[in-house]
Parts: structure tokens; sequence; C-alpha cells
């Protein structure tokens, strides 16, 4: 037995920022330490995720976790107890044959998430490190790119716009601090922009206001007016990046967006109508640009867009190593975006890292659109040196607490401080 054996697994009930229930972890270990985590949940999910586990029936719309909770007590404790929180791949291992289906659908990807990030948490706890640090070792020293929602649609803000995520990124920024700084004075100048023109209707789920645009295209010309109107030169300095989230409102290469008056398109439209926005706004990175099912249409875009634009690919990999080489090989993607609980533990979310890394891809480490004060992915994104960290915006604490601990690890690691910055934008791959 050492100070790492797990003496005590913890599951409770708590609640997120959409004020639905959620499940936290409590891993105790033997020499005293403690490790705690939350599971994040989505809203525009992708088919191939682990399997957020609810309870249904009428309590709570449905979203209940008391079953996942009682997984973490019931199965996973007695299970734990007694294992080396230190050893993460062993302990990860343990979840996933204990589940024993693909898609974590026995014990629910959201109990297995919780108790895997908390397992990490107790074991830098032991070593007396922070958890970036007992990820990364000493070669752990960069701070990733920031990429902040301005303006949230889709899912997040009951359709008000078919694109769902508008978002910035500084590439400009001489480091993580400053980013930080130049997207709130965007943030602000976007919302004046609004409320002078009777736009401004509230925050949507990751704090990006929620407007009331005729159309999706007037997000993008109002997102550069408003770099401008901060002060910045759009596309040197602070730059465009989408999430389109495709699979909300495509399938069978048929995508209807209900904002642009209703219009359908085939992939080779929703291709076309991509490829003008770049030609005449300052994007740099696109998300699932097409649904989930259109492999094709990924690789047709990613052909014509390489080396112009990040084609990042969220719903279509789900964070999962085999779909991640996949896409290399076909040369759909050049960015795979990491959400732990996509997959359900650290170690298979970790591979879907290392093979964007083996086929020269970039990566983003991500939050979901249910989050918390859980700040388990800064740690992440610098731990494992993933170049862009993805959460909401200004002005909901939930995201701020994540961008706030990027603060404090700059700070931490003093003149060692590397920021990604612009090379965070940059990905070759294979194909
Ligand atoms: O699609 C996404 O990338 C995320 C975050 O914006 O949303 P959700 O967590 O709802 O999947
Ligand atoms: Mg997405």
């Amino acid at each position: 037995m050492s100070g790492t054996t797990i003496h005590k697994v913890i599951g409770r009930r708590v609640w997120d920022s959409r004020g639905r229930p959620t499940v936290e972890a409590e891993l105790h270990l033997e020499g005293g330490a403690i490790g705690r985590a939350i599971a994040p949940a989505g809203a525009s999910t992708g088919t191939g995720e682990a399997i957020d586990l609810r309870d249904g029936g009428d309590r709570l719309g449905g979203h209940d976790v008391g079953q996942a909770v009682r997984n973490v007590n019931a199965v996973i404790a007695p299970a734990l107890v007694g294992r080396d929180a230190a050893d993460q791949a062993a302990l990860d291992a343990r979840l996933v044959e204990l589940d024993g289906t693909p898609e974590k659908r026995r014990l629910g990807g959201n109990a297995t998430i919780a108790v895997s990030m908390a397992a990490a948490h107790a074991a830098a706890a032991a070593r007396g490190l922070p958890l970036w640090r007992h990820l990364g070792g000493e070669e752990a020293c960069t701070l990733p790119l920031p990429e902040i929602q301005i303006f949230g649609g889709g899912a997040h803000a009951a359709g008000r716009l078919d694109i769902q995520d508008f978002l910035i990124v500084c590439p400009g920024a001489e480091s993580f601090g400053e980013a930080l700084a130049w997207t709130a004075e965007v943030y602000f100048a976007a919302g004046r922009l609004l409320a002078e023109r009777g736009l401004l209707k509230g925050v949507a789920d990751e704090g990006g206001y929620w407007p009331e645009f005729a159309g999706n295209e007037e997000a993008l010309a109002m997102l550069v007016r408003a770099i401008e109107r901060a002060g910045f030169r759009p596309g040197e300095q602070v730059a465009i990046a989408l999430d389109v989230a495709a699979s909300q409102f495509g399938r069978n290469g048929r995508y209807r967006l209900a904002r642009d008056g209703g219009r359908e398109l085939d992939t080779g439209g929703m291709i076309e109508l991509l490829l003008d926005w770049l030609g005449r706004y300052p994007i740099v990175s696109i998300e699932d640009p097409l649904a989930e099912d259109d492999p094709q249409g990924f690789a047709a875009f990613t052909r014509q867009v390489r080396g112009r634009c990040l084609v990042v690919g969220d719903d279509f990999l789900v964070s999962d190593a085999g779909r991640v080489r996949a896409a290399a090989q076909s040369g759909a993607c050049t960015a795979v975006l990491l959400k732990p609980n996509q997959r359900g533990t650290l170690t298979e979310t970790r591979a879907a890292w290392d093979a964007a890394r083996a086929y020269g891809m970039t990566g983003i480490v991500s939050a979901r659109s249910g989050e918390s004060e859980d700040v388990t992915i800064v740690h992440l994104a610098v731990g494992w040196g993933a170049p862009q960290l993805k959460v909401g915006s200004f002005s909901r604490s939930e995201r701020m607490a994540k961008w706030n601990e990027g603060i404090r690890i700059e700070e931490a690691l003093g003149n060692r401080a590397r920021f990604a910055g612009r090379e965070a934008l940059v990905a070759g791959g294979a194909a």
C-alpha cells in the first residue's frame, strides 16, 4: 500500500450552469490527498459520444443523475478502492472494463469521467503538484490560445442563429492574459453595438450574446465591426472562428438554414457558402462545417481550405482515437476538438490527442455548454500541450473560472511561460 492507494470514492449529485443535476466524484487516498471533479454536459452532442446517463421520467425534466451517482458509489467505488490513483491508464482501463460497453452505456460517461478526472486531481495532490505539472512535467510551459464565444446560436440559444458559435481568437496577443483582455474589449464592443441597434436579447448558454439577427451572415459582419470598434485589426490581431455544428441542421447531405429563410443546401452548396464567407471575413478556424454523417463533405472542404483555415472535428470525431486516425488518413480534418466527457475517461481522450499529433493535426481542448466551477480542462490543455482552449465567454462564472485558472498557471510559470499564439492555428496532417 502506498500514499496514492485509493481509500474511498464518493459520488454525489451537484448542479451545472444550466441548473441541471450532474455528477461529482471525490477520491480520497491513503496518504490523505483528495481529488474532486464534476462532469460537464453537452447540448449539441455527437451520436458517437459516451452516454450521459440520465434518469428520465418527469422529475427535473428527466435530467436527474440518480443512477449515475449510484453507479459511482455502488459499482465504481468498490472496484477502485485499493488501487493506485497514480496509475491513470490502469484505473481508466478498469473503468472501461467495468462498464463493458463501447459507449459507457452501463455506468454512464458522466459517472466515469468524473471519477477519471478526480483520480488525476488526487494523484497530483499526493505529489503536491498542480495538475498541469503532474500531467506534463517540466516540459509543460505553453498556455493555449483562447477561443472565446462572442455570439451564441444553435442549440445554445433556442435556434436564434443556425451557426452555433461565433468565436474569436487573438493570434496577435503576446500572452494568454493579454488575449483574454483583448477578448473582453471585443465582447463589450459587441454588446454596445447590439444595444445601439436594439438587438441585444440576453446571453446564450456559454456567455456569448443572444442576438436577434436577421440571418447568419449579419453575425459575421457584426463581429468584424466589434473587433474594429475595440481597436484591433481583424484577421491580424483578432480573428474569427466558427463552430457551425452542422449536425444540428443537416443530415443525409441536406442542410436547412432556418435563419436564412429556410434555405436548403446540399453538401456542395454548404461548402460554397462557407468558402464565400472565408473569402470575405477573417475566419481562421471552422468546426463541424458539415454534419457528422458527411465524411466526404469534410474531406472535400478540407482539400479546399487546407493551409488557410483549420477544419475542426467535434461531433464528427467525438474525441475518439480511431475516428481521428481515419479522418487524418482521408484528409477530412486538420484539428480535433478534445472533450473528455465525449469518451468518458482521460486516457481515451488523451489517446485521441496523441493520434492527432502523430498525423500532424492540431487540437483544441474544449468545455461543454453545460459546465461548472470545475477547471480540469485548463490543466489538460497545458499539461498535454494542446495549443488551443475553447470555453465560453465573459459574464458567466463557470466559464471565467477556467480563464482565471489559466491566468494563475501563466503566473506560476513566470518567465518560463510560452503562449501558443499564432502557431496554434497551424496544422499539417496527412493527405
Ligand atoms: O459544440 C460544441 O463545441 C460545444 C461547446 O460549444 O457545445 P456542446 O457542449 O453543447 O456540445
Ligand atoms: Mg462543437
